[in-house]
C-alpha cells in the first residue's frame, strides 16, 4: 500500500527510543546525523557545542521527535520531561506564538524548579519547546480521541495553515539554595498546505494511530506526509524543534562575533553568508551567555530564519537572482550589488511614520474593523477627507503592510486589527497619537537638540517642562490624557513581559511608583492572585485613571494613592516597582528616589526596574538609542550599569531578564544589613 512507502520518507530514530514520565538518560553524541549537521554548522556552532560539554543541558520534553533532532548536532544533554500541564489560558495571548512561547517556558521552569528542589540537581540549561498549529484563528495542539483528531484534520484539509514552535532556553544558577534563572524564548514559523483530503483518507489517517500525540493530528514526517501539498520555512520546526534557529540563538549567546570579524560571503546562485573568524575563549568571555539577543540581529518578524527573502509571501523560497541584503561592519544591512536599500529605507522612514500616523488619527483601522472590506471612496466620506488624497494613504498603508488590498477594496491587516485599532485590547493608537502630536515636532527640532543638547520643548510648543504635569502646557485636560493614553498603551503592551519576567509569587504587597493608570498592576494581580498592588502617582494622574480601568478583569487588588515620590512617602510594600521611570531622570533625582526606596524596603524585599537595558556598546536595541535623541535629562543604562547603580542603593542577587521585545526586567533584593 502506499501508505507504508510514505511512513519511511522521514522518520531518523522512529520507535527507536521510548521516554516515560521520570526517563532521564544522558544522550551521547553519537548520533549519526551528528557529524553531517555538525560539518554544516561549521565553525559557528562548534565551539558553542564545546562550551556546552561542560555543562548540564536538560531537555524538558517526552517527544522523541525534539531529542532526535537536538542529538543530531552533537549535543549532550538529559531528558527530563515536563509535569506542566498545557492549560494556558489561550486568548489571554494576543497571538498564537505567544501562546507556544509561554507553553514552552513553564514547561522548563517546571523541570528546573522541581531538579533543583526535588533533586538538588540544579541543571545548568533546560530547554522546552511547544508545537501548536494555528488555522482560521484557531489553535490545535494533540487531539484528545479520534473525534477531536478527526475535527482538526478536516479543519486543515485543502487549507494553508501555520506551525509554531515556541522554544525556551531557561539559564539556571542556585545561589543561597535559590533558584536563578534567566529565559532566552523565541519562536519559528512554518506554512503548510494540506490537499483536499477525502473521509476515507482521513479515517484511514486516523486509524494509522499517528495522529494522537501531534499537534493539529499529523505526522508531517511520517504518514501525515502525504497530506502536504507544501511547506514553506523549516521542516523540522513542524516536526516539533527549530533547529536551524536554535543553532543561531546558541552562537547568539555564547559567541557574539565581534564586529569586526563578520564577513559576507558572496555566492552567486545562494544567499550570503556570515562566517565568523578567530572565536576563541580568549577573544570572547562568553563562559557564561550574553544576554543580548541582538548581537547578531535576526529580524523577529521574519519568522523563517534562513534567509532570502526577496518579496513579502515568499519568505523561505530562496529565489537566487534576488539582491540580497547583509548587514556590514556597522551592523547596517546593505545590498551586496551596492544598493543602499537599508539607507534609502532609513530615507523615507519618516514617511512611513506619517502614513501611520495619520491613517490612525484619522480611525481608519477604526472604520475598517467595524466595516470589514470598503473601497477608497467610502473611507474618504467617512472621514470627511477627499478621495484622491484617502486613496493614495490607503495605498502607502497597504504598501507598509497595515491594510490588504484587493479588487473588493481595502481591509485591515491581522495586526491593525488587534494594533492600530482604538478599541481594541492591545491597542497602540494612544501611543501612535502621542508620537505624533508630541514627539514628531519635539523631533523636526532634532538639529537644536544635538546641537544644544537640551530638550527642544520650548521650540516646539513654546513651554518649558522641567515636571511635566507642572508645566503649563500639561495643564489642558486634553494634553494630559493623551499623555496618560500613551503610558497606558504602552504598559498594557509590556506589562506580560515585565509581571513574567521572575516569579514575585512570593510577595504579598507591591507598589508601582509612577504607575500611571495601572495597567501594570492590574496584569499582576491577574498573574499572582494574593499579590495587593497600591499604583502610586501624582495626584492629577490618579484623577483620571478611572475610566482605563478593565471593565471586565477582577481589579479589587489594586488601589491607587496620590504623591510626589521624590517628596512625599509611599506606601509599605514587600516589592517596589519603577516601570520606565529610571530613564527619565538625573543622577541627582534618581539618588533621591533609590535612597528612598531602599529606606523603605525591609531586608528580603525587592525592587523591579522594567527599562529598555542596552548591550555593552550601548548601541542596542536602536529602540533606546534613538530614544535618547529627545534629550531629556536623563539616559538610557547598560546592564552592567543597572547593576551597579542597584547595589550602591543596597540591593543584591541583581539579576536582569532581556525579554528581547519592549521592556526588560532588574530585579534586586533589599540586602540584610543596610548600605
Ligand atoms: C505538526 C506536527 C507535530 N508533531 C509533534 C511535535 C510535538 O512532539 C507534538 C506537539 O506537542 P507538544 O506539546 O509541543 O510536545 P509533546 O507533548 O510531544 O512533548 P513535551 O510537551 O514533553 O515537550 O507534535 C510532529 O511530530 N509532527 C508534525 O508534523
Amino acid at each position: 500500500m502506499r501508505m507504508r512507502a510514505v511512513w519511511r520518507l522521514w522518520s531518523p530514530g522512529r520507535g527507536s527510543r521510548s521516554v516515560g514520565d521520570s526517563a532521564r538518560r544522558r544522550i551521547n553524541a553519537s548520533c549519526p546525523r551528528a557529524a553531517y549537521l555538525g560539518l554544516l554548522a561549521g565553525m559557528a556552532l562548534k565551539p558553542v557545542l564545546g562550551k556546552l560539554g561542560s555543562k548540564r543541558v536538560v531537555l524538558a520534553s517526552a517527544s522523541p521527535r525534539r531529542q532526535e533532532i537536538l542529538c543530531s548536532v552533537g549535543l549532550r544533554f538529559e531528558v527530563v520531561p515536563s509535569w506542566f500541564k498545557e492549560t494556558l489560558e489561550k486568548s489571554s495571548f494576543a497571538t498564537p506564538y505567544k501562546y507556544a512561547i509561554e507553553t514552552a517556558k513553564q514547561k522548563a521552569l517546571e523541570v528546573a524548579n522541581r531538579m533543583h528542589v526535588k533533586h538538588l540537581r540544579t541543571p545548568d540549561i533546560v530547554i522546552g519547546a511547544d508545537t501548536i498549529v494555528t488555522v482560521d484563528e484557531h489553535i490545535l495542539e494533540k487531539p484528545i480521541d479520534k473525534q477531536d483528531a478527526y475535527r482538526m484534520l478536516s479543519r486543515l484539509s485543502g487549507k494553508e495553515h501555520s506551525v509554531f514552535t515556541g522554544v525556551a532556553i531557561v539559564h539556571c544558577n542556585s545561589k543561597d539554595n535559590r533558584l536563578e534563572t534567566e529565559v532566552t524564548d523565541f519562536y519559528e514559523e512554518t506554512k503548510v498546505k494540506f490537499a483536499d483530503l477525502s473521509e476515507e483518507l482521513l479515517w484511514e489517517y486516523i486509524h494509522s494511530g499517528e495522529p494522537m500525540d501531534k499537534a493539529g493530528g499529523y505526522g508531517i514526517q511520517a504518514l501525515g506526509g502525504m497530506l502536504v501539498e507544501y511547506v514553506h520555512g523549516d521542516f523540522l520546526n513542524v516536526v516539533g524543534f527549530p533547529l536551524n534557529h536554535f543553532c543561531k540563538k546558541l552562537v547568539e549567546l555564547y559567541y557574539p562575533p565581534p564586529k569586526h570579524t563578520i564577513h559576507h560571503i558572496k555566492h552567486d546562485s545562494i544567499p550570503s553568508v556570515e562566517t565568523f573568524e578567530n572565536l576563541s575563549d580568549e577573544e570572547n568571555d562568553s563562559s557564561s551567555p550574553l544576554q543580548y539577543k541582538g548581537a547578531i540581529k535576526l529580524d523577529r518578524s521574519k519568522t523563517h530564519s534562513s534567509g532570502g527573502v526577496c518579496s513579502p509571501g515568499s519568505s523561505n523560497i530562496i529565489k537566487p537572482n534576488c539582491m540580497m541584503p547583509v548587514e556590514n561592519q556597522n551592523g547596517v544591512m546593505e545590498n551586496p550589488d551596492k544598493f543602499p536599500s537599508k539607507i534609502l529605507e532609513l530615507l523615507d522612514g519618516f514617511r512611513a511614520s506619517k502614513a501611520l500616523f495619520v491613517a490612525s488619527k484619522l480611525k481608519v483601522f477604526d472604520l475598517l474593523k467595524n466595516k470589514g472590506v470598503l473601497q477608497a471612496v467610502d473611507v474618504a466620506n467617512t472621514i470627511n477627507s477627499s478621495v484622491c488624497g484617502t486613496e493614495r494613504l490607503l495605498d502607502a498603508c497597504a504598501a507598509l503592510g497595515l491594510l490588504e488590498k484587493t479588487l473588493q477594496g481595502y481591509s485591515n491587516s491581522d495586526s491593525a486589527n488587534i494594533y492600530l485599532a482604538s478599541d481594541s485590547e492591545d491597542s497602540l493608537h494612544g501611543y501612535i497619537i502621542h508620537s505624533d502630536d508630541h514627539l514628531w515636532p519635539l523631533f523636526t527640532h532634532l538639529e537644536s537638540a544635538v546641537k544644544e543638547g537640551t530638550m527642544q520643548n520650548y521650540r516646539a510648543f513654546g513651554k518649558k517642562s522641567e515636571n511635566l504635569f507642572q508645566d503649563s502646557y500639561y495643564q489642558s485636560m486634553e494634553v494630559k490624557q493623551r499623555f496618560m493614553a500613551a503610558m497606558h498603551s504602552i504598559a498594557k503592551l509590556t506589562a506580560k513581559d515585565v509581571a513574567t519576567a521572575f516569579d514575585l509569587s512570593q510577595f504579598r504587597s507591591a507598589c508601582d511608583l509612577g504607575g500611571c493608570t495601572g495597567a501594570l498592576a492590574n496584569e499582576l494581580v491577574q498573574k499572582y492572585p494574593n499579590l495587593k498592588v497600591t499604583v502610586f502617582d501624582l495626584p492629577e494622574v490618579i484623577a483620571n485613571v478611572s475610566h482605563f480601568q478593565p471593565v471586565r478583569q477582577h481589579t479589587a487588588p489594586v488601589t491607587f494613592t496620590s504623591g510626589d515620590f521624590f517628596k512625599d512617602n509611599f506606601p509599605e510594600a514587600d516589592l517596589y516597582i519603577l516601570s520606565r521611570i529610571l530613564h527619565d531622570w538625573t543622577d541627582e533625582k534618581i539618588h533621591m528616589l533609590l535612597s528612598k526606596i531602599s529606606a523603605a524596603c525591609k531586608p528580603g524585599n525587592a525592587l523591579l526596574v522594567a527599562e529598555i537595558v542596552l548591550n555593552k556598546e550601548k548601541i542596542y536595541p536602536p529602540r533606546a538609542v534613538l530614544q535618547s535623541l529627545s534629550m531629556t535629562e536623563g539616559k538610557q543604562r547598560s546592564a552592567s550599569e543597572y547593576k551597579q547603580l542597584l547595589e550602591k542603593y543596597g540591593f543584591t542577587s541583581v539579576q536582569i531578564k532581556i525579554t528581547g521585545n519592549f521592556l526588560d526586567t532588574i530585579l534586586g533584593f533589599r540586602k540584610l544589613s543596610s548600605h
